[in-house]
């Protein structure tokens, strides 16, 4: 459905996408991840034709950018484009026409596409009058009105409440049920893990990782993350620095990557002697692979220096 090849991008000789090869399927949700200022906005207004690339190609349907794509692509930005002293009606009205859906078809279009997004009964209520996520699913309803083939959505549920969140991912659900492809850029991981297919992670303007959730997960070599909290870190990281275990410490989390699975008084006898507040075993999961990407081996925070009687 999309293809991008080698995309470059600079605003203002600052180098923001450099070498973005992507392609999403069709019928797929991709989820795209990364940093305030990755460049996640950029590259859609890119595959949008609102910004012209420096170099690299972007396909539709197999086709390098024709004027005809804008009736294959809806999208819902970042920021809601809402008009408060129109009606929900009024709005889909609106676009409706500016994407030249034919007249007759309109009444019929307008109410499908309230529906979908659960404001049939908001018909008649303003813009200025609709809670925040009521105008986030307007705003997606917009997007729908000429029936796209590809919906992208740019952060969709940032600033909801988890009830309006849930509300947009059922939305989201039912739009790749109705055969859309979707491309979607969160901060959110735990949307990421649920929504999407594939995930691409951007970082500093290239796409440092990408697959599905289980193949992303091949790149932190554990069966489970262990998270520790301990008033002796030092002592418990030189524990499983001896049993081989990698180490992550980030910003208060102590991690460390078990290469088998443990029981508990497994663990709990590999750190005898050593005061533990608390042991949690979770599986791996996006954030810890986000923050692998993002970090590395090198931390965000230092490991903790010996304290006074530690060790
Ligand atoms: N029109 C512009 N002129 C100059 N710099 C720009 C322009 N648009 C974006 N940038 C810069 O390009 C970089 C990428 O911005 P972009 O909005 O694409 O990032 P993003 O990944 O969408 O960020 P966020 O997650 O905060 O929305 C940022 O450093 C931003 O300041």
């Amino acid at each position: 459905m999309l293809k991008i090849e080698r995309l470059y991008k600079s605003h203002q000789k600052r180098p923001v996408l450099q070498g973005i090869d992507l392609e999403i399927k069709s019928g797929e949700i991709y989820g795209l991840l990364g940093p305030n200022g990755a460049g996640k906005t950029t590259l859609i207004n890119i595959i949008c034709h609102l910004l012209n690339a420096d170099q690299g190609q972007v396909y539709i349907a197999g086709q390098t950018w024709r004027p005809q794509h804008r009736y294959l692509l809806g999208i819902s930005p970042q920021k809601n484009l809402l008009y408060q002293s129109l009606t929900c009606g009024e709005h889909l009205y609106f676009f409706g026409r500016i994407y030249g859906v034919p007249e007759r078809e309109l009444p019929r279009r307008v109410k499908q596409c309230l529906t979908l997004v659960g404001l049939a009964s908001r018909a008649d209520s303003l813009a200025e009058n609709l809670s925040g996520g009521m105008q986030k699913r307007l705003n997606i309803a917009i997007a729908l009105i000429h029936q796209p083939k590809l919906l992208i959505l740019d952060e969709p549920t940032a600033s909801l409440d988890i009830e309006s969140r849930f509300e947009v991912w059922q939305l989201i659900r039912q739009c790749q049920q109705q055969g859309m492809t979707l491309l979607l850029t969160t901060h959110l991981l735990e949307e990421a893990e649920r929504m999407c297919d594939r995930i691409g992670i951007l970082k500093q303007g290239k796409l440092a990782a990408e697959g599905s959730l289980p193949s992303l997960q091949t790149l932190i070599q554990a069966a489970e993350i262990l998270s520790i909290q301990t008033p002796t870190p030092k002592v418990a990281i030189e524990r499983a620095q001896s049993l081989g275990w990698p180490i992550r410490y980030y910003h208060q989390d102590l991690l460390f990557w078990v290469p088998e699975t443990l029981e508990l008084n497994q663990i709990i006898h590999l750190f005898a002697g050593i005061s533990l507040t608390s042991v949690a075993r979770q599986p791996v999961r996006l954030e810890h692979i986000y923050l692998e990407i993002m970090h590395g081996d090198s931390p965000p925070t230092k490991i903790p220096q010996l304290s006074p009687g530690e060790g």
